[in-house]
This record gives structure tokens, C-alpha cells and sequence, in this order.
């Protein structure tokens, strides 16, 4: 049986900047199936990409490790209303990325329901009632619903105990219909992430953020069980635009364990040269302008303006930051770390939000469960290439 999504990765590893050609011939079958963006109804459609924390310091740490500077959104640019920015970037469409990996594990759980009577199941663990988390794991059921893998959802409420949150972990560890387990972070603030993360069983941790498969993808003569959804789908969408990571400068803005840490490490298992730009960074806009690709993921809106990019660079917005917006539904809309409009002008490629790496990140975490039922069922022995 053909690898999921992570195979893409290896495949695409094995010949750097050649098209995931078995994506190819389904293109008919995708434009079918994708209604046209807001955008492209309008006549504007633009070109497609479809060529495809330990404490390192030690105990004296200073305090203000915890403290960084304030991380407050960036004043908008000025409206770009009216404007001709004049934009030549390719807009990487994440989208369509996402839904071709999903057409593909759809297939394989098939198979597998075919070949051993069961389909991967994947649980999600919710603590308390932040409306974004709520939306994301909404997503996530969504989507595992699109493809035939089982779901289940414990929601517990904010206030309850971190033994009640490890409890329920315990209980998924012990199913053996559940391949994957996902504790939807942040949890409220009087809980011990670390323990609570590492109470999901290794082999469940589809996550990527347990700290055995952090260290083994930090380690060149190791390989992790899984690597973490958004570090995945920076890689998947970059290779799949056909740019070749070797050798690369890559600025990566921010470090957490979600997004900027993986990533980082990620890419220097594809031999990129990975400069890491967090919040005590003095001079951010000097390293991404030095930089081949700019991968963000801040959580900082209008972060990244035009004017910190080389020409030609390519960038990868992680950033998913609420702003207000009062013509939307919700007095809100989702907006990138990177001024889009302004980037879009200098750089050469550059994925939206929404519609980036969001969708592609949901996708690899359908990837990666059915890789842990593959690896139950006996249907795989090892984990993919990364
Ligand atoms: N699209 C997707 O699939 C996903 C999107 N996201 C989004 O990505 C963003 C980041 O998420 P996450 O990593 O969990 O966030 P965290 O808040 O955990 O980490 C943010 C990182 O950015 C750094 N940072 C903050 N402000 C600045 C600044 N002004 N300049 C440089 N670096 C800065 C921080 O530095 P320091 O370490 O010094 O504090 C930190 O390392 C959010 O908008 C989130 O919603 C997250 C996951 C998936
Ligand atoms: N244990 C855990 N694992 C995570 O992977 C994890 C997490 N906790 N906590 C929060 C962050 C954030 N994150 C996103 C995933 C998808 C979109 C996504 O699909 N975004 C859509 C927008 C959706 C919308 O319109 O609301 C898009 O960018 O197109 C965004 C953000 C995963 N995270």
C-alpha cells in the first residue's frame, strides 16, 4: 500500500523540486470538486502552485525568559484599498493541497477497512470552552469524518482537575480502536502541559509533541513516530511547490513546540539553513531579508511587511490571528503574520490565510493517524521518511 501523505514527503526528498506526480493525473477530478474562491469568482484568479522547549540555558536562567517583550498585533499597514500593488507571487493554494492529501487517505482507509475490518480512530481531548479551540477541533472532527476514520471527543471543563485531563488520556491510551490522541492546546493555565502530553502513549502521539518525539526529530541518527501537523504541512507545501530545500536560508519566525520548533528542525533534516527569529530577535527584518524562504508563525498580525523580504523570496504564513473586522458575520476576521498585499509585490510565491497551511495542517493529522493504524495493524513497519 502507497504511504499517505508523509510518503509525499519522503518521494519528494528522494528527488528535490520534482512534482508529487502521482497528485497529477487527478487534476480534472479536483477542479470538479473545488468551488471557485471568493477571488476567482471575481475574475481575479490568480496563478496556482500546483507544479506541483527544555531549558537549554540551564538552571540560572534568567527570569525574563518568561517575559518576553509584549507581542501585541502590528498597526496595519495602510489600506490597501484602491491600490495596484501590482502582485506577481504565485498564491500556494493550501486548499487544494489539503484536499488532494485527503482524496488520497481516503483511499488507503478503504483499503485498510478492506484488508483488516477496521479504520484508523482518532481522539481529541478539549479542555474548557475558548471559542477558537472549539472551531479547531471542529475542524478536525470535520475532517476525519471526510475520510472515513473515526472520531471521538472528550470535552472536559476548564475547571477541572489535570488528573481528570491525564485520566482521559489514560483511557484513549488503552483503546485499541484509537491510533491517534490530540489534546487541544492551550490548556488553562493551573495545568501541567508537559506531564499532560506526556501521558499520550508514544505510539498514539500523532501530535508529534511528546518530548521523546521532539528529541528524536532533533536527532540526525534518530526518526520520530510523528512530526507535528504544521512543521509538516510547511514542508509538504513548500515541496509540493517544487522548491528545492537544500542549501536554502530559511528564516523561521517564532519557536514554540506547536509550530517554530518542528519546523525548524524539520528543515534541516532537509538540509536548509535554518536562522530561528523569536521575540527577543533584535534584528528580525535583516535575517528575512537575507532569507530564500520566510516561514511565520508569531501569532503577531502585519509582522512581516514587504519591506523585509528579498526579492523572489517565498513565504510560508502560519500565523491564524482573529482582527476585527466589522463588515464580517462575526465582527472578526482570521489574518497571517505577513501583510499579504505588501508581500505578495516582492515575493515569489506565498501561501493566503485563510486557505494556506491551516487546511494542510488538519490534513497531515488525518496523515498521521492513519499512519499510527497502519503501524497497529501490522500494514507498516516503520514510520515514513520524513
Ligand atoms: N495554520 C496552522 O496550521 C497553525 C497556525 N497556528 C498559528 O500560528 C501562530 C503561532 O502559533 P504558536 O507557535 O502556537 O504560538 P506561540 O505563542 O506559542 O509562539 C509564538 C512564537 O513567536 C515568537 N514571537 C512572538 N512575537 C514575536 C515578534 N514580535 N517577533 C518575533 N517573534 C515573535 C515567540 O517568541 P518567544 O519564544 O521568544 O516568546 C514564540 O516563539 C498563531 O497565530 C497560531 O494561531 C498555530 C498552529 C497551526
Ligand atoms: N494539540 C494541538 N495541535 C495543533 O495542531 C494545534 C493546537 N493544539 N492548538 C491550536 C493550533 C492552531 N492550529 C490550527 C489548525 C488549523 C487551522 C486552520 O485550518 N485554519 C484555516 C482557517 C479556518 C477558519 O476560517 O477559521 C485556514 O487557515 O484556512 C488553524 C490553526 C492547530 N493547532
Amino acid at each position: 500500500m502507497g504511504g499517505a501523505a508523509v510518503a509525499l514527503l519522503a518521494a519528494a526528498r528522494r528527488r528535490p523540486a520534482t512534482p508529487l506526480s502521482f497528485f497529477l493525473p487527478r487534476a480534472g477530478l479536483h477542479e470538479a470538486a473545488t468551488p471557485a474562491t471568493e477571488e476567482e469568482k471575481g475574475g481575479t484568479r490568480r496563478r496556482r502552485s500546483r507544479s506541483s522547549s527544555s531549558r537549554l540555558l540551564g538552571p540560572d536562567i534568567p527570569d525574563a525568559w518568561d517575559q518576553p517583550p509584549s507581542s501585541v498585533a502590528r498597526p496595519p499597514p495602510p489600506s490597501g484599498a484602491g491600490v495596484d500593488y501590482g502582485s506577481t507571487a504565485t498564491i500556494i493554494d493550501g486548499k487544494s493541497v489539503a484536499e488532494d492529501i485527503r482524496f488520497q487517505i481516503t483511499e488507503e482507509v478503504r483499503q485498510m477497512k478492506n484488508a483488516v475490518g477496521h479504520v484508523p480512530g482518532l481522539a481529541v481531548v478539549l479542555v474548557g470552552n475558548r471559542r477558537d479551540s472549539q472551531s479547531y477541533v471542529r475542524y478536525k472532527i470535520k475532517g476525519c469524518e471526510e475520510v472515513g476514520i473515526k472520531s471521538l471527543l472528550a470535552e472536559l471543563p476548564g475547571n477541572c482537575t489535570e488528573d481528570e485531563v491525564v485520566d482521559s488520556v489514560s483511557r484513549f491510551n488503552e483503546d485499541p480502536s484509537i491510533h491517534g490522541i490530540l489534546v487541544q492546546l492551550p490548556l488553562p493555565q493551573h495545568m501541567d502541559e508537559e506531564r499532560i502530553l506526556s501521558a499520550i502513549s508514544l505510539g498514539k502521539d500523532v501530535d508529534g509533541f511528546h518530548p521523546l518525539n521532539v528529541g528524536n526529530l532533533a536527532l540526525r541518527s534518530r526518526k520520530p513516530l510523528f512530526v507535528p501537523c504544521a512543521a509538516k504541512a510547511c514542508l509538504e507545501l513548500l515541496l509540493q511547490s517544487g522548491i528545492d530545500l537544500m542549501g536554502k536560508h530559511v528564516a523561521m519566525i517564532g519557536r514554540s513546540k506547536v509550530v517554530g520548533l518542528p519546523t525548524s528542525l524539520l528543515l534541516q533534516r532537509h538540509h536548509a539553513t535554518v536562522s530561528i527569529i523569536h521575540a527577543f530577535t533584535t534584528n528580525p527584518e535583516e535575517i528575512t531579508r537575507q532569507s530564500d524562504i520566510v516561514i511565520s508563525a508569531a501569532g503577531v498580525a502585519n509582522l512581516v511587511r514587504g519591506s523585509w523580504l528579498k526579492e523572489g523570496a517565498v513565504v510560508i504564513d502560519v500565523g491564524t490571528n482573529p482582527i476585527e473586522d466589522p463588515t464580517s458575520d462575526y465582527g472578526y476576521r482570521l489574518t497571517g503574520d505577513v501583510c499579504f498585499e505588501e508581500a505578495a509585490r516582492v515575493a515569489s510565491a506565498i501561501t493566503p490565510v485563510p486557505g494556506g497551511v491551516g487546511p494542510v495542517t488538519i490534513a497531515m493529522l488525518l496523515a498521521n493517524t492513519l499512519d499510527s493504524a497502519k503501524l497497529a495493524y501490522g500494514l507498516a513497519t516503520e514510520p515514513h521518511e520524513l
